[in-house]
């Protein structure tokens, strides 16, 4: 892509090309993040800030000229990941070498606009989580209007206008008040008309609207979105890459049909008796004290049944094998195990994972945690991993009267 300011840019089309544009201004030097680079080119989640912002405004519904405006030193960069995210799109892009402010960033963006061009939207680079539908929300209102549209959320903070020794003079009315975003939308040659007007006052403008309205123009507020706010300093860096990270999160669950993943929960009591031999977590406990029971006590064993079979709304162990069936008297915990699982496959589901916390004073369970892992995960045909704490003396299970299992299990739909 060759940037609209070097000779041989590629063939702008005429008046039949897009009938809005939209200019992503990614020029600043990110004083306020502090990163060292411009702003629009640190990475958030894995991408460019740039490549965050360009998402939406390629995922838009009609389709728009886009004019990313960048410092001169960064446009082979800004072409790569415009590209990049444009994908079939990148005939629509064009790169253009922004200014020492903000509004001249914008005047180099109007000049590199497509003749068919009549709709400009003015976005920040810096509001890399706008929503595609905030985009859609200020088309439309300008092509119902006619007028200036810009995206704002109503205050809710208190403000107060100061004099100049900070001494407050003024609590201001906040109903009558939005805190404005991006993308804002102007009819073209309107807005190319007050920036000429405008020019010994354009550093002072801190946004397009202003010099809209200061030129004559009427200008509507829309709705604007949480997700738009700008990353101006490091707490808004950090705030931005968990929500990135999260909604990519999201989007990777979400890709599978909801129905596919389940979770369950299961839990397991069992009082210590003195007949026997320990039986817990698939494993015998030479020397140690039984857990009394119908079956075998093995809590790990049960509360691992309930979680599968609770994921998959199979009921429980109790409602499978019954609270006294004489054919499970004494029955080791892989009986209930293995025929969970048959129950669960049959079903359609498998074991993603299960995650066990046995909560007791005995027996030491750290010296054979792996053995026990290695017999139940073969059991349930997916990883079971299992910790083992207790209670600093507290309750029955400080007393040494028994021993508790809690269990969750995640299952897939096959
Ligand atoms: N000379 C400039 C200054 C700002 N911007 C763009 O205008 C948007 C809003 O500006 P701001 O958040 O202030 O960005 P910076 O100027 O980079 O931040 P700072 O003021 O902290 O340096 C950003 O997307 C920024 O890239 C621009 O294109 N050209
Ligand atoms: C344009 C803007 O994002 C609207 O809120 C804001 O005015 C930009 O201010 P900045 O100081 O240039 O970040």
């Amino acid at each position: 892509m060759t940037a609209i300011d070097e000779p041989g840019a590629a063939a702008d089309p005429s008046l039949d090309g897009p009938a809005v544009g939209v200019i992503v201004v990614a020029a600043g030097s990110g004083t306020r993040l502090g990163a060292g680079i411009p702003k629009a080119f640190v990475s958030l989640a894995g991408s460019t800030v740039l490549e965050h912002a360009l998402a939406p405004v390629f995922r838009l519904r009609d389709a728009v000229q886009v004019v990313v405006v960048v410092p001169a030193d960064r446009v082979g960069e800004a072409e790569a990941i415009g590209r990049r995210a444009a994908g079939k799109a990148a005939d629509h892009l064009r790169v253009a070498v922004g200014g020492d402010t903000r509004q001249s960033s914008v005047l180099a963006g109007l000049a590199a606009l497509w003749p068919g061009v009549r709709t400009v939207l003015v976005h920040d680079a810096a509001r890399a989580l706008t929503p595609t539908e905030q985009f859609e929300r200020v088309i439309d209102a300008a092509a119902r209007t006619g007028w200036g549209v810009v995206p704002g959320l109503p205050v809710t903070d208190t403000i107060k206008r100061v004099d100049a020794g900070d001494l407050v003079e003024q609590t201001v009315d906040r109903a009558a008040l939005r805190a404005v975003q991006t993308p804002q939308a102007f009819p073209r040659d309107g807005l190319v008309a007050a920036f000429r007007v405008a020019e010994d006052r354009l550093a002072a403008a801190t946004d397009d609207a202003a010099l809209y309205a200061d030129a004559g123009h009427p200008v509507l507020t829309v709705a604007g979105s949480e997700a738009a706010f700008k990353i101006t300093t490091p707490w808004d860096a950090q705030r931005a890459e968990r929500l990135l990270v999260d909604r990519d999160r999201e989007r990777e669950v979400g890709a599978r049909p909801t129905t596919s993943i389940r979770t369950g929960i299961g839990i397991d009591v069992h009082a210590f008796t003195d007949d026997g031999e320990l039986s817990l977590a698939g494993l015998s406990w030479p020397g140690e004290r039984p857990l009394a029971g119908h079956s075998d006590g093995d809590a790990v064993a049960h509360a691992i049944v309930d979680a599968v079979l609770s994921a998959a709304g199979l009921g429980d162990i109790g409602s499978m094998f019954g609270t006294d069936d004489p054919r499970f008297a004494g029955a080791s915990g892989a009986v209930f195990l293995r025929a969970a699982v048959e129950r669960l496959h049959a079903a359609g589901f498998v074991v993603v994972n299960v995650a066990v916390q046995l909560v007791g004073n005995r027996p030491r369970f750290a010296p054979r945690r792996t053995e026990a892992e290695g017999v139940l995960s073969g059991l349930v045909h997916g990883p079971v991993s299992i910790a083992a704490t207790t209670t600093d003396a507290l309750g029955f299970t400080g007393r040494g009267e028994g021993v508790t299992a809690i269990a969750t299990a995640l299952i897939e739909r096959r």
